[in-house]
């Protein structure tokens, strides 16, 4: 009997064994059914591989070498990476009803809670985007809104003229305030205002909490979640960082609620909700209503200021596009006047150079992914129910059979694209669209017709009013311009460089500071 007992204990603990080992050597594998990507290993799969700072480089590399459509596995998790028109066109664009939710992720969840751009595609989702899409629709912005936006572009240009050397601060500045006009009717009149650094407050504790590598990976290492949280300090992170970031955007909403009890309403997304005059399809608490407006501010500061970083770090290292930009320029403007939305039409090159910088260098290179929440098949592979699907605008335009020669910075390219990337995404011509810098499908950026017309504004009235021109040392030698040099995250931001703003002439001079004098007195009702 003691005999028999301890065969069937050794019995099960051989079973016991062979499944374990089984299940750890397939936990991380690829099903052959999955598109085809690098070789896993056991339980991590390719978690290993998916280390270091340049990893949109390594998705280029991949997709070379597998194609339009490639698979990376991260334990039980499963990546599909979408390289080409066509597969982001057919997925993300045709069968956008089961493309639309956001990839799973607890840590994400609790820090994003109230954050719409990070949710799936539910009804507060909907409810959201339509409104916020409707306050953001062009007829909106080129109404009342627009004289303010070319005010504070008049003082970018003064900005630039009294303390160049701080241009990363006035470029942070306006996009900042710029947004909170536009949102919360409120601007931020310098770059330590409370409308300008709020915004960076709250996106400062975000890359705290959920920057990829630095928390648990519940969803891919399922027994992850049974660690307790005193030795998971990520997980406090994430709560303190949504703690945070509500009493952010809480302060900012009660500014506008003080304002308005003391008569002063004013034309903005935030003054509009708050009168009832837009409402919103699902009802919104207080803490929601100031955390749907605060992920706005949040969506458009740091995105439009990397991208005019990046137009002003390529353009002091390519004079040529500089002065093709002038000659349209002075042609239409002439030296007496500064170029407003109104020219649009009439320089296209300067929608060229907001492209170009869109596509050289993508401010979310991986772009955001979304979930697939059904099974799906495309060209033959499975595309598993819950994958994340990446649709990197990096690969894409770094892909020499899209973008001839693409590590070259050359505005040319889009001179056959004189429309605004809104025309070119909404597009069923598919082939023809620009570039994939507001990603694709129904979650695209929600502010890309603001971001449009920002970029262009200062990009044009930069041009119009300076030659930009790279730093020079002792001996008056020019200094060398990193095109490369970017902090990287799940934002890409130019490093710190320098460059010299020199104004074009006596008569520019004189226009940047009369407009200066015009723009002040009117912006001072926005304080
Ligand atoms: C140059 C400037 C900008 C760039 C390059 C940019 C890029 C992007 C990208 C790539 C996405 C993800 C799209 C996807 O999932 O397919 C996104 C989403 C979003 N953007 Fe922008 N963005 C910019 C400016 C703005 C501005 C000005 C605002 C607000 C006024 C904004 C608000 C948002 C929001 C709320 C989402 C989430 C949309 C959703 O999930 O439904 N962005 N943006």
């Amino acid at each position: 009997m003691g005999q028999a007992l301890d065969y069937a204990v050794g019995l099960t603990l051989l079973l016991f064994s062979g499944y374990v080992v089984h299940f750890l050597y397939n936990f991380g594998s690829r099903d052959k059914r999955l598109p085809p990507g690098p070789p896993t290993i056991p339980v991590l799969g390719n978690a290993h591989l998916l280390v270091g700072s340049d990893l949109e480089k390594k998705f280029k590399k991949w997709a070379e070498e597998y194609g339009n459509i490639f698979s990376v596995k991260v334990g039980a998790g499963t990546l599909i990476f979408l390289n080409d028109k066509r597969t982001t066109h057919d997925l993300l664009d045709k069968r956008s009803a089961i493309y639309t939710d956001r990839a799973k992720d607890q840590q994400i969840s609790t820090t994003f809670a109230e954050n719409f751009a990070l949710m799936d595609a539910n009804s507060t989702w909907r409810a959201h985007r339509k409104i916020a899409a409707h306050f953001l629709a062009p007829k909106n912005l080129d109404a009342s809104i627009m004289v303010i936006q070319e005010a504070e572009t008049s003082q970018l240009m003064f900005d630039l003229l009294k303390t160049p050397e701080d241009f990363f601060g006035h470029v942070k500045r306006v996009t900042s305030s710029v947004a909170s006009i536009v949102i919360f009717g409120f601007r931020a009149p310098t770059v330590d205002s409370w409308w300008a650094t709020c915004v960076y407050e709250a996106i400062d504790q975000i890359n705290l909490a959920s920057t990829p590598g630095t928390y648990l990976p519940i969803e891919e290492f399922p027994i992850l979640k049974y660690i307790p949280s005193f030795l998971a300090p990520s997980k406090a992170r994430a709560t303190t960082c949504f703690d945070t970031v509500t009493a952010i955007w809480s302060e900012a909403r009660a500014r506008v609620v003080a304002r308005r009890q003391k008569g002063d309403h004013r034309e903005s997304l935030a003054d509009r909700i708050i009168a009832g005059e837009l409402k919103s399809d699902q009802e919104m608490s207080v803490p929601q209503e100031s955390n749907f407006l605060g992920t706005l501010h949040q969506g458009a500061a740091d995105t439009t200021s990397s991208m005019i970083l990046t137009s002003i770090l390529h353009l002091a290292k390519h004079q040529w596009v500089q002065a093709k930009a002038q000659i349209e320029l002075d042609r239409v403007c002439g030296d007496s006047r500064m170029p407003t939305w109104q020219d649009f039409k009439d320089l296209p090159y300067i929608n060229c150079i907001v492209k170009e910088a869109l596509r050289v260098k993508p401010v979310l290179p991986a772009g955001l992914p979304v979930r697939v929440s059904r099974d799906d098949y495309f060209d033959g592979y499975l595309i598993p129910k819950d994958a994340a699907i990446f649709n990197p605008p990096y690969t894409l335009h770094h892909d020499a059979k899209l973008y001839p020669d693409p590590l070259t910075y050359n505005p040319d390219r889009y001179l056959n694209h004189p429309l605004l990337a809104t025309s070119y995404a909404g597009s069923p011509d598919y082939e023809n669209r620009d570039h994939y810098a507001y990603g694709a499908g129904r979650r695209i950026c929600v502010g890309i017709h603001l971001a449009e017309r920002t970029q262009w504004r200062i990009i044009a009235r930069l041009l119009w009013a300076f030659d930009i021109k790279p730093m020079v040392d002792e001996k008056g030698k020019e200094e060398e311009l990193d095109t490369d040099a970017y902090e990287k995250g799940l934002l890409i931001v130019p490093k710190k460089f320098k460059v010299r703003f020199i104004p074009r002439s006596e008569k520019h001079l004189e226009v940047i500071q009369r407009e200066f004098e015009t723009a002040e007195a009117f912006l001072k009702k926005w304080e």
